[in-house]
């Protein structure tokens, strides 16, 4: 056992039960980015720290934004604050975060900067995450779950190659289609360095760890075993050997055909899956329950930009489409910005009064 989770036996955690399969109970709730910048406290924060990425590598400062939600709400799960981007900063990228912009990296150009990408660093370089989960996992009430993460190998390449954000990533699937191999090798080296920050993350008290795949959608049918299936199912098995009972919540974002889903979601292995806005509840929980396999999502986080009545309406839809199945109430992506704390405290109070 890891030595954050010895420290940490206390009441049954929701969270953990449903993803071990357990219908009964009401759905526990957290929220994709729920830490951020539509929270005033958060605000505060970030503006004392310096860049997003001194936010990150701070411990003392990265603990308060994590607990915040959670003191606020009193969500049933908290996420470590980071950044996906982290593995590529600690694999030798130059990694920046410009204001009012978002990400910005060097971009790799061809096979040789994949070659030069190094991961023997990384535990190292990502120290002050580790020490961050701890920090959470003392802080943490004891019926709130701790919950790591990694961006997925493909969300990972996507940023890598095109150097940012984009809604069609033309130089990724460009640079994946002229340089095979080193695409491959790419998704290689990325898989060995998630298992790791991963492995670490647990080790220092995550009891749950969540994989973002939020662009899976721009992967052509023809290669969704090749960049999002398999890399998924390698990282949950080297996880399975070293860490049995912790669960993954895997979120193939994009993917949406039921058949591709289903694929994706069972081939993965994992214990949970994390299901985008363009996904009905209704014909997913035919597709995976009640196989004890345990789905999250999926109100669409622009229903939280009111009015309140038809987002209430929305999540009751939700729960009626996945009552008696293992279900973790989520949004279908991350909270809005502009989004009102207060919309978001009606949100959990409907959760947390519904029967158990
Ligand atoms: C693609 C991706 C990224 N980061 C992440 C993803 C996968 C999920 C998704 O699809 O949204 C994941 C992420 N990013 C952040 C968290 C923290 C935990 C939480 O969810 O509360 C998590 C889990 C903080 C963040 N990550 C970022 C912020 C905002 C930065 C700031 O405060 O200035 C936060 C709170 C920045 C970020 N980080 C990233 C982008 C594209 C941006 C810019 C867009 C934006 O600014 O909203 C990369």
């Amino acid at each position: 056992m890891s030595e954050g989770q010895e420290g940490r036996k206390g009441p049954p955690k929701r969270l953990l039960a449903k993803l071990k399969g357990t219908a009964a109970g009401r759905p526990p709730i957290w929220l994709m980015r729920q830490a951020g910048r539509y929270l005033p406290e958060y605000r505060e924060v970030r503006a004392s720290a310096g860049s997003f990425l001194d936010l990150c590598y701070t411990p003392s400062l990265a603990v308060e934004v994590t607990l915040q939600p959670i003191r606020r709400f009193g969500l049933d799960a908290a996420i470590l604050f980071s950044d996906i981007l982290v593995v590529p900063d600690a694999m030798g990228m130059d990694v920046r975060f410009v204001e009012g912009e978002g990400p910005r990296l060097e971009p790799l150009k061809g096979p040789a900067d994949v070659e030069r990408l190094d991961g023997s660093g990384l535990r190292r370089h990502l120290q002050p995450v580790y020490e961050t989960v701890r920090g959470i996992a003392r802080a943490l009430p004891p019926d709130v779950a701790l919950i790591g993460f990694s961006g997925a190998p493909w969300t990972l390449a996507a940023y890598m190659i095109e150097g940012r954000g984009s809604r069609e990533f033309a130089a990724l699937t460009h640079f994946a289609t002229t340089h095979p191999e080193a695409f491959a090798l790419l998704l290689d080296k990325l898989v060995l360095a998630i298992v790791e920050h991963l492995d670490a993350q647990i080790r220092a008290g995550a009891e749950a760890v969540q994989l973002f795949d939020s662009w899976a959608g721009l992967i052509p049918a023809a290669r969704l075993d090749e960049w999002c299936l398999t890399p998924a199912a390698r990282i949950q098995e080297a996880l399975r050997q070293r860490h049995p009972d912790i669960p993954l919540l895997f979120f193939p974002r994009g993917i949406e055909r039921p058949a591709d889903l289903a694929r994706v979601a069972l081939g993965s292995g994992a214990a949970g899956i994390s299901l985008g806005t363009g996904v009905s509840m209704r014909w997913a929980a035919d597709l995976f329950g009640p196989a004890t396999r345990c789905i999250q999502g999926n109100l669409d986080p622009e229903l939280l930009l009111g009015p309140e009545a038809r987002m209430l309406q929305a999540a009751g839809d939700i729960l009626k489409a996945t009552a008696g199945r293992p279900h973790i109430f989520n949004l279908g992506h991350g909270v809005i910005k502009d989004t009102a704390p207060e919309t978001v405290a009606t949100l959990v109070s409907y959760l947390q009064s519904q029967p158990d």
